[in-house]
């Protein structure tokens, strides 16, 4: 197992390289703690990176699993708050029995404490790699004197050899909230939810684990720590034509099925701390 650092053209760390068991292995830009490449034990590419992606610190990186902190969506912040484009330091690496695990921190900064969450924070986020699974996971420790609330959620584009063939599972009799059509408290009636125009929902209170499947290929499992919610994304045509950093026909290569709290806000005492985040399984074989 190896632990790899690249720097950029000035000469800082621009992102980190786990090397695990077997084939598999994950890349963390530094900005914004983003993961854009998760290659399991038999190699092969679980997550979507657009190739007009920028890379270079100056926007969000469109793809891998950018982490959302301490907004999701539109609000008082820029959309999705700001740890996204933040960037993170690299506390290490660790190896340990079944893999690599590496780690990063974000603290509030004179920008954030001047923004509308003003408030004093330390985030920790660890990305644990082995054969079949990635771990992403951030504690949030509230370091103000003030009781802060946020909401928060891993933005994971997942790869998929054609949006046609994937199906979602686990949401069935789940309430959303559809962002779309502007319809709230909908019950989901599908077992494998399938993806053929816009959409943008909030499944709320989930209670099981969801899998992303692509018919007659490979699946993930997504398994939540502390978050209720999951958003189902995908642009189609139209947004995807709109975005400067999505390439025109990508849309038919990616979904997005994000693990977070959303629909709620999580609250923190001064002092008080709280881990979340999720759990991929890679399974390689059709079904
Ligand atoms: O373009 P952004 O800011 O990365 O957001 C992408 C999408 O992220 C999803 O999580 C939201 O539900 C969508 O509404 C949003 O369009």
């Amino acid at each position: 197992m190896t632990v790899q650092e690249f720097n950029d053209a000035a000469g800082n760390l621009e992102r980190v390289v786990l090397s695990g068991p077997e084939s598999a292995s994950v890349e963390i830009y530094v900005y914004g703690a983003t993961v854009t490449s998760w290659k399991s034990a038999s190699g092969s590419e679980r997550l979507f990176v657009s190739r007009q992606a920028v890379l270079d610190g100056s926007k969000p990186i469109r793809g891998g699993i950018p982490l959302v902190f301490p907004q999701f969506g539109p609000g008082i912040l820029p959309q999705h708050g700001f740890a996204r484009n933040q960037r993170w330091a690299f506390l290490g690496a660790t190896e340990h029995g079944a893999g690599v695990a590496a780690t990063f921190e974000l603290r509030d900064t004179p920008e954030t404490r001047a923004s509308a969450w003003p408030f004093r924070f330390v985030l920790t986020y660890t990305v644990d790699l082995t054969a079949h699974t990635l771990s992403t996971i951030v504690k949030c420790e509230n370091a103000d004197e003030r009781a802060f609330e946020f909401t928060a959620l891993m933005h994971t584009y997942f790869g998929v050899g054609d949006i046609g063939r994937v199906v979602v599972e686990g949401l069935e009799g789940v309430a959303y909230d559809d962002k779309v059509s502007g319809e709230v408290g909908v019950r989901e009636a599908r077992g494998e939810v399938g993806v053929a125009a816009n959409e943008d929902r909030v499944y709320r209170d989930v209670q099981g684990n969801v899998v992303v499947r692509e018919r007659g290929g490979a699946s993930v499992e997504v398994r939540r720590f502390n978050f209720k919610d999951v958003v189902l994304w995908n642009p189609w045509e139209q947004k995807a034509r709109e975005m400067g950093d999505f390439a025109d026909d990508e849309y038919h290569r990616m979904v997005c099925v994000e693990a977070g709290t959303v629909a709620s806000s999580i609250a923190l005492k001064p002092g008080q701390t709280i881990s979340c985040g999720q759990l991929l399984t890679a399974q390689d074989a059709a079904i």
